[in-house]
């Protein structure tokens, strides 16, 4: 097992309260781990930690042996780690090609031009939005702007891609399709972390699971055990002592 990121110590301090308490873990090259917890428990202050949208109060955060805790959201991104977030963020009165041409010009390697155009249509295959570039970001479906922001993503070519809630909000047909889409970008090796709410697939997407309460981890391990764990079971009913 290679690691890709190693978390150590990891704490986030806002004003009185630990939002992230000494966490520690890591993710394997080709993996998909799932973060959960109950709300508050501080899952998107990880996210928005490892990204660098937030630095840390104490600890440390590596990427493929790189230290990265400390550097700007845009290093971090050009070391490998893309984003979505838990509300869509769309550029709307962009056409969704121009919407996945915009991430590629501040990937590590920029693209411009022709070869970007060439890049944002495959892209935008790859996440089921083949031919549709041409149409405005404002007037997709829910599911279509999320597609378009995982494109944006992988339009970095990430090492490691945080998927905040992606599967939210879709209904039971397009979770499956959501589902089936992650699962696409596992199998083409993409190493993946994500925070979700829905069980189902938690369980369909993800070998592991890390959970957290309170801003510390208190389960990590298969996800079948860990979603068994009394600790984690009494977290998500809100036993204080989990
Ligand atoms: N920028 C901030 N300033 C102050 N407090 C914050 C900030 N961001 C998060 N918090 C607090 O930190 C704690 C953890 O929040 P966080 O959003 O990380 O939890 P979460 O597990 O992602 O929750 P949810 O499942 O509801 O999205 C919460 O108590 C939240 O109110």
């Amino acid at each position: 097992m290679t690691v890709l990121l190693q978390v150590d110590g990891l704490k986030k301090q806002f004003g009185g309260l630990m939002a992230v308490n000494d966490l520690s873990f890591t993710v394997a090259e080709g993996e998909i781990l799932a973060l959960l917890g109950p709300n508050g428990s501080g899952k998107t202050t990880v996210m928005n930690l490892i990204s660098g949208a937030l630095p840390a109060t104490a600890g440390r955060i590596q990427l493929d042996g790189v230290q990265i805790s400390g550097l700007p959201a845009h290093r971090i991104a050009r070391l490998g780690v893309a984003r979505t977030f838990q509300l869509v963020r769309i550029l709307p009165s962009l056409t969704v090609a121009e919407n996945v041409i915009a991430a590629l010009a501040f990937r590590a390697q920029p693209l411009w031009g022709d070869d970007a155009a060439r890049a944002a249509e495959a892209l935008l295959a790859e996440v089921g939005l083949a031919g549709r570039g041409g149409e405005y970001a404002a007037d997709l479906t829910y599911i279509d702007q999320k597609r378009m922001e995982l494109a944006r993503a992988l339009g970095a070519a990430p090492k490691l891609l945080l998927l905040d809630e992606w599967l939210s909000g879709l209904n039971p047909t397009e979770l499956r399709v959501g589902i089936a889409l992650i699962l696409s970008l596992k199998a083409r090796g993409m190493t993946i972390m994500l925070v979700e709410h829905i069980m189902e697939a938690v369980r369909a997407l993800c070998p592991r699971t890390v959970v957290m309460n309170a801003g510390r981890k208190i389960a990590d391990g298969p996800t079948n055990d860990v979603l068994a764990d009394p600790a984690v079971v009494a977290a998500y009913l809100g036993g204080v002592d989990a």
